[in-house]
């Protein structure tokens, strides 16, 4: 395996942080509207920590009864129901909570857990008392369809809830739409079509108006599915229910096609489109192949972080170039990629280069003098590097005519993202749905859910709101037939999620301490673009 063309890879700045000794968390609504809170009591209300023995930190989510603590509880509808009744400790004990890390050494503090997710024996919510809401926000994803169609049939089915719409169009659809009525009947064959039957957009969040429909409409849980952007928004809309004081649990499902999201296993749809991604792989290798110096060139989704393009790479194993956002390049001189792809043609006859849309994005932005344009929700619109790369390329073997080329460049990123989950996703979403909505009914608010080492947990908004996670720079070596020199890849490692992307948010507290100051708090690590 060798090195080419790779500029040296950024290190991520060192978090500092510091104990608070807090001692109200969490105070009441009242509290709250009342006396100007500190600095440090205004993080607190953010964040739920709970210390334990040797090092042990439970990440809380929130609870309707820290600022309505007179709630009645009731039996959860479920031990009822024929399907689970029979099934022994169906109910998740309350105490349990999931790990964040699980590679630990024999001297290791316990580290942080998150609540895991599951039915409760009581719950908050009367059947006949829900009014539930769904939302889809931000880009299209495999599962969408599923997720929505899981948390109206286990709303029904499971909790008796009769009262379920869906509001249209993302978050302005609020303030700007009549609701969907959904029934079981009515979503019961959206889980095989692409898309979202709820439509989705960018921009367009308004909390105060959010927040007035769910209080008009007697909303009592809010289901929000979205990536970081959407869940930023979910969190302050949490914070203004809260504030009012309303008894509402606002629930986020994370979503990106990206699977950037920090500390959870993987995200809905990340599955499907590596699946995808294959056949336009096959499609780009048979046409190089078939030419002279064939060169296929595939551009895939990965905004901030190259794991489609990585995962693809390494399923497909036609792939002879993998370049991603993590990993800067260049494309002349020694080392460069032209020098890589001359070398390659030489020696095989065709290659076939794969490219995460958010790859060299600096690098192409210098040679075209780019200003920066956003789209409505604020994210940074990414120039085309497909397009450039082959451009390039094509440039610069024209310079050269006694080795002719031919390259196919192959954009399918919108025909991944548009299409329906595999089977994979498929219960991979009716799991993350049903998840949900227990918390919901449990009374929990304010969070996401999401597996954490093959546990479903509920985890606060302020993780799964960023920062994004990114493949650790180094190499991997493939073992390919052939020898290293058939095979080489710009970046590849290990997912190194739990720790050193900012996934390693938990502090290190002693036993009832709540800590980190706002101004101490990890900056997301390059985003910055829209922080609310
Ligand atoms: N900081 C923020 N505060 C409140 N709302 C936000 C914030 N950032 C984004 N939003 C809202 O969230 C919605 C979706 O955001 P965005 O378009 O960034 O997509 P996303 O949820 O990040 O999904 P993806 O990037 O995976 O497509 C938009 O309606 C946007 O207005
Ligand atoms: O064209 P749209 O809808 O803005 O979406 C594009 C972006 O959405 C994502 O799929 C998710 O963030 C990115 O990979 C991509 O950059
Ligand atoms: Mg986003």
């Amino acid at each position: 395996m060798e090195a080419v063309g790779v500029a040296p890879a950024p290190v991520a700045a060192a978090v500092k942080k510091k104990l608070l000794d807090l001692k109200d968390p969490f105070p009441t609504a009242a509290a709250e509207n009342g006396a100007k809170a500190s600095p440090a009591g205004k993080w607190a209300m953010k964040k739920k920590l709970v210390g334990g023995d040797a090092g042990y930190v439970l990440e809380d989510v929130p609870h309707l009864t820290d600022y309505l603590p007179e709630l009645p509880t009731f039996p959860n509808p479920l031990q009822d129901n024929p399907a689970y009744s029979v099934v022994k400790q169906y109910f998740v004990n309350p105490d349990d909570t999931v790990t964040q890390k699980i590679v630990v050494h024999k001297t290791s503090a316990r580290g942080t857990h998150f609540r895991r997710a599951g039915p409760r024996q009581r719950v908050y919510f009367q059947s006949d008392e829900v009014n539930a809401a769904i939302v889809t926000c931000g880009g299209l994803c495999p599962g969408l369809n599923t997720v929505v169609r899981e948390l109206v049939c286990g709303l029904y089915d499971m909790y008796g809830v009769t009262s379920v719409v869906g509001i249209e169009g993302g978050y302005k659809g609020f303030y700007s739409k009549n609701t969907i009525p959904l029934t079981p009947k009515s979503v019961n064959d959206i889980h095989k079509r692409g898309g979202t039957i709820l439509g989705t957009s960018r921009g367009g969040h308004d909390t105060a108006k959010i927040v007035d429909c769910l209080q008009d409409r007697g909303i009592n849980q809010v289901y929000i599915i979205g990536g970081d952007g959407t869940q930023k928004g979910a969190s302050v809309i949490y914070e203004e229910v809260r504030r009012r004081g309303l008894k509402c649990s606002v629930v986020g499902v994370p979503k990106t096609i990206d699977n950037d999201i920090a500390v959870i296993d993987k995200s809905f749809g990340f599955d499907t489109a590596v699946e995808e991604a294959q056949r336009a792989i096959n499609a780009a290798h048979v046409e190089a192949e078939s030419a002279e110096n064939g060169i296929g060139v595939v551009k895939l989704m990965g905004r901030n972080s190259g794991f489609i393009a990585m995962y693809a790479t390494l399923a497909s194993r036609d792939v002879d170039c993998c370049l991603i956002p993590e990993s800067p390049f260049y494309l002349e001189g020694k080392g460069g990629l032209l020098e890589f792809i001359e070398r390659r043609l030489k020696d095989n006859g065709h290659m076939v280069i794969v490219v995460a849309e958010g790859a060299g994005q600096d690098l192409i932005a210098k040679s075209m003098n780019f200003v920066d344009t956003q789209d409505a929700s604020g994210n940074k619109l990414l120039l085309d590097v497909g397009l450039w790369l082959s451009q390039k390329i094509k440039d610069h073997f024209k310079k050269k005519p006694n080795f002719p080329i031919t390259l196919k460049y192959i954009d399918p990123t919108y025909m991944i993202r548009a299409v329906k989950s595999n089977a994979s996703d498929n219960v991979y979403c009716t799991l993350l749905a049903h998840s949900a909505l227990h918390g919901a009914m449990a009374g929990y608010t304010g969070f996401t859910v999401a597996p954490v080492n093959g546990r479903h947990a509920y985890i606060p908004f302020y993780v799964s709101r960023g920062p994004y996670v990114q493949i650790e720079p180094g190499y991997c070596n493939t073992n390919c037939p052939g020898g290293s020199e058939t095979w080489t890849i710009f970046v590849f490692a290990e997912d190194h999620r739990e720790a050193e992307q900012g996934g390693d948010h938990g502090p290190d507290v002693g036993e009832g301490a709540v800590l980190d100051e706002p101004a101490l708090l990890p900056e997301p690590r390059g985003r910055g673009e829209h922080e609310a």
